[in-house]
């Protein structure tokens, strides 16, 4: 299952993952939200997600802005683990 995706594969789970960019070997979303407890509340949606699937996202908090960073740390880059961790991320922040 952690097996890395080839590019072609990545370019075609980005396509269906409006929000997310790819930096390197890893997927990218930044969410900001209206206020500072509203962005924490998401943060702890995401972990409870993450902890579920054992799979986490980094995290990185700057006040109401959050970004999320999902590559597989084991494989050293971008699995299917990572795109499906990023659309329960979207479901988690349309909510
Ligand atoms: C022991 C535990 O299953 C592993 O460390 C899991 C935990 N969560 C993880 N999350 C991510 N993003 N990559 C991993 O390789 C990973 N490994």
């Amino acid at each position: 299952m952690a097996d890395l995706l080839p590019d072609t594969e990545v370019d075609a789970a980005l396509a269906a993952l409006p929000h997310w960019h790819r930096a390197g070997d890893t997927l990218v979303r930044t969410i900001k939200s209206p206020t500072f407890p509203d962005a924490v509340a998401l943060v702890d949606r995401v972990a409870v997600a993450a902890e579920t699937r054992n799979h986490h996202p980094d995290i990185d908090i700057r006040w109401r802005t959050v970004t999320f960073t999902c590559a597989t740390h084991s494989a050293g880059g971008i699995t299917a683990l990572d795109v499906e961790l990023a659309r329960e991320i979207d479901r988690l922040a349309a909510g």
